[in-house]
């Protein structure tokens, strides 16, 4: 298996459950709902994306020909002190249109807990520490649990009470960022306050500045 990863840098999870966490993030290259070309964002299944996912072209991006060889370019980023609190958030573009067992074997092999940022469309194989699904409507939800669910707020036809039957342990709104972020955030908040099924999941890397 050939991996075609855009990035892989070490940050802060900035976003859910685990924000605040220090973490390699490896984005995958590629996604099933966009392709992540502006003159074609128009008719794509996800129009409000806010990742740059297209290519191999970013900080330690490049093609992997082998799990050993991605999951060290992962560890190579890892600037902990110690091995402890290993943690990789593998993202994309759509992450598991690539991350397979392999991967995921090779990541645990080197000390790391791996979440996953999905859309949903694809069933995620096993062994993922940290599932987050991030449903799109317009697309085909098949990952109908796991640990977090991570919706964007407002979408058309993408009421929140239509995914709160489904077997996650977190549910969450995150306001969509774009031109109207400020209302957007007004009214999430808004809505957890009257749902408290909801808490707020904020993009607070955008507000500190950091990757
Ligand atoms: C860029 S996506 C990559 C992972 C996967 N393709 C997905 O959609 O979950 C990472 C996270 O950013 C969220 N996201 C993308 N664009 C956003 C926007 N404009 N505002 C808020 N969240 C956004 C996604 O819903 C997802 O939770
Ligand atoms: N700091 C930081 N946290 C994130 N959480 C999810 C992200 C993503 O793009 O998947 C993201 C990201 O791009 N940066
Ligand atoms: S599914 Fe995820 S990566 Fe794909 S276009 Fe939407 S937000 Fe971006
Ligand atoms: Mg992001």
């Amino acid at each position: 298996m050939t991996y075609f990863v855009k990035e892989i840098f070490y940050t802060l999870q900035g976003e859910g459950r685990h924000a605040g966490r220090p973490a390699v993030f490896c984005r995958f290259s590629r996604c099933n709902l966009w392709t992540g070309l502006e003159k074609d964002r128009h008719r794509a299944v996800c129009q409000f994306c806010d990742t740059d996912f297209v290519g191999a072209d970013g900080i330690n991006g490049g093609k992997f020909t082998t799990a050993e060889e991605l999951a060290n370019a992962v560890a190579n980023v890892w600037e902990g002190d110690t091995d402890e609190e290993r943690f990789v958030v593998c993202t994309g573009g759509e992450p598991l249109l690539q991350l397979d067992i392999a991967a995921i074997d090779a990541l645990h092999d080197r000390g790391f807990e791996i979440s996953v940022e999905t859309n949903g469309t694809q069933v995620p194989p096993p062994g993922i520490d940290w599932l987050c699904v991030s449903p799109k409507l317009g697309s085909t939800l098949v990952a109908t649990s796991g640990h977090e669910l991570k919706l964007v707020f407002p979408q058309v036809d993408g009421e929140p009470e239509r995914f709160e039957h489904l077997r996650f342990e977190s549910f969450r709104l995150q306001p969509m960022d774009g031109p109207d972020v400020a209302a957007n955030t007004a009214a999430a908040i808004a809505y957890c306050k009257r749902n408290p099924k909801w808490s707020l999941s904020v993009q607070t890397h955008k507000y500190l500045g950091i990757a």
